[in-house]
């Protein structure tokens, strides 16, 4: 299902980095490849994971040198001396059997049944561990990404120049601790690379000056020519005021965040940002731990974006991060529905009178404390001065993925203020991600299989059916279609209806969503099913009430199309059909199955595809992304009914 690659050996992970190593011998590169050489001996040693593995595929807990020696293919005598020295370090036993010769076996004999195996492939920057333990998840969950996670295989991390930047650490030695103790052991060529990553994220920051002003310091003369001089010009800074401090023009934050992020050289915000006018908040709830972290991440550099499934909590953290701030916060969602949410939430979960909060869109014009607004309504010029009218100490981003480019400029003088982002798609196909952490802050996130785990968020099972043809009329157009058109044919397959009618009475007590792309397709299916059908043509009053209906318990059936995925928050349901829409983006397949990730109830998501047509190719591909993310999928073929 996943694209995970297998893992080469060690050994041939060093013989690929060893091409690279070492190939000029000058005179002055001769102590280097003298280190490299000494350095490829030292990892050429038996290390204590390959003594495990030696086990495993002799299928015995003892060895004897020469069985060591000979499943991992080394001399005998240099594998005798590197036993000797893991038993000296208490990682092996040895046992003289008299006449027969010297056995070893691991000191922690358990370790052979239920351990965690860490391999680094300091190369390709990638981690492959095999059953972590929720504290080694957290470890990597801080320096590395979860690629790939099948439940089977192993866990593979890929540690990438992003996830070095924006480590939750105060300096590199911490850092470098916390590689450690996750890996079990050094990886020196990993933890260089770490290092110059983390100098990279380190050579410039923005700061206040006590006449209130914004400077931008780097760490030294040189980078500060080489780099902020080339990059920046008289729009964003006026004259330097030394060989490491510009004066920052006023505005231009977030232009300089960008410019020299996209050099590879984030910036840190170390400015005072300001609070804006203060609104004591406290809090009704009491937050989960994971979300007490986010709030402190979030308090210590006054920006951030929460990343988490959803259903995780991002909206009670963001109320946590309103009661840290303490100061008038404006919320931007997507929809009008998101607005009547977040003002319910806010009612709901913080010490606020509903009339300290306002909701700014289509249908009120209220500007309070809090204020909610859409991002429609915040990219009208003539509602610019939404950003204006009060002195925002926090703008909260809500599904920040989304933010419009318009808005982002519109708010980037906010630029001052504190700034959340709340997101449950992490994964972007454009370039956005460097626009929410540039304009926004970095993401603020958990290790998404640890909240499943935790029981916070419920685990969706996912089901990928390939469905047959429903009629030859149908198959032949799609054969001679061509492009585009192929995806519409397959999207719409009339076979689809039988299965959808199918999987629902295969789960009769079970609230049900079916996602469709086409309207006419939607349309169909609502007919057949007798229930109706909800889309951006339905008036907005309908809308509302069908859904509140199904929240009610009082409807068990919606067909949805797309304009569920970005304006409306759809109730919590079971079960979830995904009917088509795999011509999207992998966001959206995320988003949908997203949807019954609700921590109510054993959600189940089906995904249908047309057997043999592109759309199988592609909800594969779609489906990956949900599986690097923890969670489990299935596929199934299904065969043709009898005569076809
Ligand atoms: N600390 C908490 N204590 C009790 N309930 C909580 C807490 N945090 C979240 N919840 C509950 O979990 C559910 C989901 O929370 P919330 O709406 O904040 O999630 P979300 O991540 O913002 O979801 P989405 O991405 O769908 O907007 C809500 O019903 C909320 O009441």
């Amino acid at each position: 299902m996943t694209d995970e690659r297998e893992p080469n050996t060690d050994a041939e992970e060093f013989a690929a980095a060893d091409s690279d190593d070492g190939s000029e011998v000058d005179d002055e590169s001769r102590t280097v490849a003298e280190r490299n050489a000494e350095r490829r001996d030292d990892d050429r040693r038996v290390t204590l994971a390959e003594f495990h593995d030696a086990c495993q595929r002799e299928g015995r807990p003892v060895l004897t040198a020469g069985a060591v020696a000979r499943t991992l293919e080394r001399p005998h005598e240099s594998v005798s001396r590197d036993l000797d020295a893991l038993a000296d370090r208490g990682e092996l036993e040895r046992l003289s059997v008299s006449t027969d010769p010297v056995v070893w076996y691991p000191s922690e004999l358990e370790d052979l049944t239920d351990r965690e195996r860490v391999v680094v492939f300091p190369k390709r920057r990638e981690i492959v561990v095999d059953r972590p333990d929720q504290f080694t998840r957290a470890q990597l969950s801080q320096f590395a990404h979860l690629a790939d996670a099948n439940g089977e295989r192993g866990y593979r991390y890929v540690v990438r120049p992003e996830d070095v930047w924006q480590a939750p650490h105060e300096s590199f030695d911490a850092l470098a601790r916390t590689m450690r103790q996750a890996l079990g052991e050094r990886s020196e060529s990993l933890e260089e690379w770490v290092h110059s990553q983390w100098d990279r994220a380190h050579q410039f920051r923005l700061t206040t000056h006590e006449d209130g002003y914004t400077v931008l310091e780097a760490k030294s003369p040189e980078v500060m020519g080489n780099v902020a001089r080339q990059k920046l010009d008289e729009d964003h800074v006026h004259a330097p005021i030394s060989e490491t401090e510009d004066w920052v023009r006023e505005g231009s934050e977030a232009a300089i965040k960008r410019l020299l992020y996209e050099a590879g050289y984030p910036v840190q915000d170390h400015r005072d940002l300001d609070a804006g006018e203060a609104l004591p908040i406290d809090l009704r709830v009491s937050l989960r731990d994971y979300q007490r972290t986010w709030v402190d991440r979030f308090a210590e550099a006054g920006e951030g974006v929460f990343v988490g499934p959803p259903g995780s909590g991002k909206t009670v953290a963001a109320m946590g991060a309103m009661a840290h701030v303490e100061g008038e916060t404006l919320v931007l969602v997507p929809s009008r529905d998101l607005a009547r949410q977040w003002a319910d939430a806010v009612a709901e979960y913080t010490s606020l009178e509903p009339g300290q909060i306002g909701q700014y869109h289509g249908g009120r014009k209220e500007v309070r404390p809090v204020t909610i607004a859409t991002y429609q309504i915040a990219g009208m010029d003539r509602h610019r001065s939404l950003f204006d009218d009060r002195e925002w100490g926090l703008v909260i981003f809500d599904e920040c993925q989304h933010v419009p480019s318009d808005v982002y400029r519109r708010s980037t003088h906010l630029q001052s203020r504190h700034r959340l982002g709340l997101s449950a798609s992490p994964i972007r196909e454009d370039d956005r991600q460097t626009e929410i952490f540039t304009l926004v802050g970095p993401p603020i996130g958990t290790d998404w299989q640890a909240l499943f785990d935790a029981g916070f968020v419920a685990e969706p099972e996912l089901e990928i059916r390939y469905v047959p043809w429903g009629d030859d009329e149908q198959r032949n157009a799609y054969v001679s279609a061509e492009g585009r058109e192929k995806y519409r044919i397959a999207a719409q397959n009339r076979g689809k209806l039988e299965e959808v009618r199918y999987l629902l009475s295969s789960h009769p007590d079970s609230k049900a969503l079916v996602f469709v792309d086409y309207l006419e397709q939607g349309r169909e299916i609502a007919d057949a099913l007798g229930v109706p059908f909800l889309s951006g043509e339905t008036p907005h009053h309908e809308r509302r009430r069908l859904l509140e209906e199904f929240r009610r318990d009082e409807r068990d059936l919606l067909v949805v199309s797309r304009v569920g995925d970005e304006g409306i928050d759809l109730p919590t349901a079971d079960l979830a059909v995904v009917a088509s829409g795999l011509g999207g983006s992998r966001r959206q397949g995320t988003q949908r199955a997203g949807r019954t990730m609700r921590p109510a109830g054993g959600a189940l998501v089906y995904v249908l595809a047309t057997r043999g047509s592109r759309e199988e190719d592609f909800a594969r591909r779609q489906l990956q992304h949900l599986g690097r993310k923890g969670m489990t999928v299935r596929e199934r073929t299904l065969e043709p009914a009898e005569g076809e």
